[in-house]
């Protein structure tokens, strides 16, 4: 299945202290090909022990890291970000094979993932302090910022590059060593990763890659051990949860990237086809397997049964299939119970009075394929309006005014991405300012970028990633107050 350029990308064991180590027990775990069944490999299943240890590395290795210039840390990072671009279809390989993703997708999430690397190296060098005027005559003060510590990071199986790079980039770059923790269904791109973060030059400790597949325990290990200072957290808001309490007896610092549920407004005034098209790229990018996908789809009257038509139409011409084939739109879903959420959502909308236009079938691809669908007459009460799908279905809601679409897509408990399409300015203003969401996108789908502040308002999240803002969550700010000058 995979044809690598460089086998030593093939790695399944963990990385910790600069060494390729197996599991205390010997254990291992499968990886396996959502797309056929098929096993990856066999990796490494570490437990709590072999997690304490990754951190006992990053702590030995914290000091040294930080003492650094921002410029030496810089030029490591730079020629990690070239080995990643180098080995982008390596990587993409790697990605499609332990998650689906069609592998034009994979390697757009390489680039993008990289592109976090490429940010930071710069950014790193641009941590800034600052003089207050003093509040006595003989005192003088002064803001410096410091590298927070061991960072512990956790990151799920649909975007197994780009995520890892999103948290741990403005780490390194501030100073910080790391002990990344990734899915259990993805932790071969982490691997990949570490490989060639060590032929980059990151000292030993600095960078550490623990695949297992008892999150829970390994995850304990990382938010109740001292010695790590933040735990950087990307996945859903149930888990958020979790680890919000388990970091609390030792106060961590906490960056949270969480569930979403994102409405795509469309308005009387919108073009249309340009609606459609940033909607079929925010729905069904990752086979709608994103925490910024389109989870509601709200079009005003005047523009419901166009919109609706047009949106199927482009539906219809969808490849489904293997990641492998370069034709390939919609890729396999992550797993059995990813599958079964997508149909058990059909099968109440339609129960409560919706109706399939397009789609709705299981697909014939293969066991965790699914049709690409868009359905109508969905109303609030449905499980598609409450939950995140997860999955390639775009539920479509008719409203009428602007108070009442804005209404209805600010009525749930997250608040991480929105979309909405018009070409009216005073409407533009007044939706972009009452959207409660982090991330708001006005006549785009596609909202993802290293240099904008990614990140989720309400219980979507804490922090933000990307952009100048990103480095701050690394970083502890500290005053020097001199007396007697
Ligand atoms: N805000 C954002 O940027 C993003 C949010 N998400 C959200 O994540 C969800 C889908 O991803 P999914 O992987 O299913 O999310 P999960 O929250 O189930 O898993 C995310 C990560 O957390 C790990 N994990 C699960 N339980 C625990 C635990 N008790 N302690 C420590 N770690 C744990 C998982 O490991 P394992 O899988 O090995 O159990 C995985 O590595 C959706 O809600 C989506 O919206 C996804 C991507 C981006
Ligand atoms: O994991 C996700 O869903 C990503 O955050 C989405 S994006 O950054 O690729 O848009």
């Amino acid at each position: 299945m995979l044809n690598l350029k460089n086998e030593a990308l093939f790695a399944t064991k963990s990385y910790i202290d600069g060494e390729w180590v197996g599991a205390d027990n010997g254990a291992t775990f499968d990886v396996v090909n959502p797309a056929n069944g098929e096993t990856v490999a066999s990796i490494a299943d570490l437990g709590r022990a072999e997690v304490a240890r990754a951190i006992d590395a990053a702590d030995a290795a914290q000091a040294n890291w930080a003492a650094k210039l921002a410029s030496e840390r810089s030029a490591i990072m730079m020629k990690w970000y070239a080995l990643i671009m180098e080995a982008q279809e390596d990587l993409a390989q790697i990605i499609t094979a332990e998650m689906g993703k069609p592998i034009k997708e994979a390697r757009g999430e390489v680039a993008y993932g990289a592109s976090f690397i490429q940010w930071f190296a710069e950014e790193g060098k641009r941590i800034y302090g600052d003089t207050i005027p003093q509040h006595q005559p003989d005192k003088r003060i002064v803001v410096i910022k410091q590298p927070i510590g061991v960072v512990g990071s956790i990151t799920p199986w649909n975007f197994p590059l780009a995520m890892i790079t999103r948290k741990l980039a403005p780490g390194l770059a501030a100073g910080c060593t790391c002990v990344a923790r990734p899915a259990e269904l993805t932790p071969m791109t982490a691997l990949a990763l570490a490989e060639l973060a060590e032929k980059a030059g990151f000292p030993k400790g600095v960078f550490n890659v623990v695949s297992g597949s008892n999150s829970s325990e390994m995850g304990k290990e990382l938010c109740e051990n001292d010695k790590v200072r933040k735990i950087t957290f990307t996945g859903s808001t149930r888990v958020g949860r979790i680890l919000m309490e388990q970091c609390s007896g030792t106060i961590k610092k906490m960056s949270l990237e969480l569930g979403g549920n994102a409405p795509f407004l469309v308005f009387d005034d919108a073009d249309l086809d340009a609606a459609v098209e940033g909607c079929i790229i925010s729905k069904f990018r990752n086979a709608g397997q994103t925490c910024v996908c389109a989870n509601r789809i709200y079009v005003q009257a005047g523009v419901y049964d166009a919109f609706a038509e047009k949106l199927a139409a482009k539906v219809a011409e969808f490849k489904v299939g293997n990641g492998f084939d370069e034709s390939t739109d919609i890729g396999p879903l992550i797993s059995k119970a990813g599958k079964e959420k997508v149909q058990d959502h059909l099968d109440d909308a339609k129960a409560k009075g919706a109706t399939i236009i397009q789609g709705g079938t299981d697909s014939d691809v293969g066991e965790l394929f699914f049709t690409p669908t868009v359905v109508t007459g969905v109303t609030s009460d449905m499980k598609v309006t409450q939950e995140e799908t997860f999955g390639p279905v775009a539920p479509l809601f008719k409203f009428e005014t602007e108070e009442e679409g804005v209404a209805a897509a600010n009525d749930t408990i997250f608040g991480l991405a929105a979309y909405y399409y018009t070409r009216d300015i005073g409407r533009s203003w007044r939706v972009g300012e009452a959207l409660e969401y982090g991330i708001v996108g006005l006549n785009t789908g596609l909202i993802s970028t290293e240099v904008a502040p990614f990140g989720g308002v309400k219980q979507s999240g804490l922090g933000r990633e990307g952009s100048k803002y990103g480095i701050e969550e690394y970083l502890e700010i500290k005053y020097l107050c001199m007396g007697g000058i």
